[in-house]
């Protein structure tokens, strides 16, 4: 086939949704999702814990894992005030080029800064390329082996605080055992899982909410 899924995506989007509205960029995309093809966003029903916890967190410096699409993206910095800034790290040039299109038809791209690398090599120059101390939440949604040494590195770069929220995307499936059994008995964390299903099907999955409880 000519183009690649995350472009017939993001023509769904620049078809069924309306500049400038965050939510009906959503929805194009679950429809897409549903009744065209299949895709590995958050989706609706993880979509909206992962809301909740944003909500709740109220976070005023946002870090995300694997942006894809760009579909959590959205979901997260439609809800955060405007002086907030997302960071979120795509190592695919593909797919990083759809998401920055995606963002930029919900017209929140003022919001988002999208860096285009692997998070290991990223994540130690972020203090000083932002002049950030610590993330408030960070959304991992990026190759489920990576969420363990990922979650190590934040901590060794001081880039986790007492009261920081890490939500993870598919604990359950593809399923991430080693980043669930480290934040799940470690006394640095307090952790829950939200029980869900994975995007758009009735297969198991879940959310791991996690937080730092300081040095
Ligand atoms: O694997 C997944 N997502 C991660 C991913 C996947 C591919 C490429 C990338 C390239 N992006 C990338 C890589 C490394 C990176 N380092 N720093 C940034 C960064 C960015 C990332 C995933 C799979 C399924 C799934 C599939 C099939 C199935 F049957 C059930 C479930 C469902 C999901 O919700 C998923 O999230
Ligand atoms: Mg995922």
């Amino acid at each position: 086939t000519r183009t690649t899924r995350p472009q017939r995506l993001l023509q769904a989007v620049s078809i069924n949704a309306v500049r400038g509205d965050p939510d009906s960029v959503i929805k194009a995309i679950d429809h897409f999702c549903k009744h065209t093809e299949w895709a590995m966003n958050v989706g609706d029903e993880k979509g909206a814990i992962l809301d909740l916890v944003v909500m709740e967190t109220c976070p005023s410096t946002v870090l995300e894992l694997g942006t894809y699409c760009g579909y959590s993206t959205v979901r997260i910095t439609r809800l955060l005030p405007p002086a907030t800034k997302l960071i979120t790290v795509e190592m695919n040039p593909e797919y990083a080029h759809v998401a920055r299109q995606v963002i930029q038809h919900a017209g929140l791209q003022d919001k988002v800064c999208v860096l285009e690398g692997e998070s290991a090599d990223l994540i130690p120059k972020m203090a000083n390329m932002f002049g950030i101390q610590a993330f408030d939440f960070v959304f991992l949604d990026h190759w489920k082996d990576h969420y363990l040494p990922d979650i190590r590195l934040l901590e060794d770069c001081g880039l986790l605080a007492q009261g920081s929220v890490v939500l993870a995307d598919n604990v359950v499936c593809p399923g991430a055992p080693d980043y669930l059994n480290y934040v799940r008995y470690n006394l640095k964390y307090s952790s829950r899982f939200y029980q869900a299903h994975l995007e758009y099907t009735r297969v198991l999955d879940g959310l791991e909410r996690s937080e730092y409880q300081g040095d």
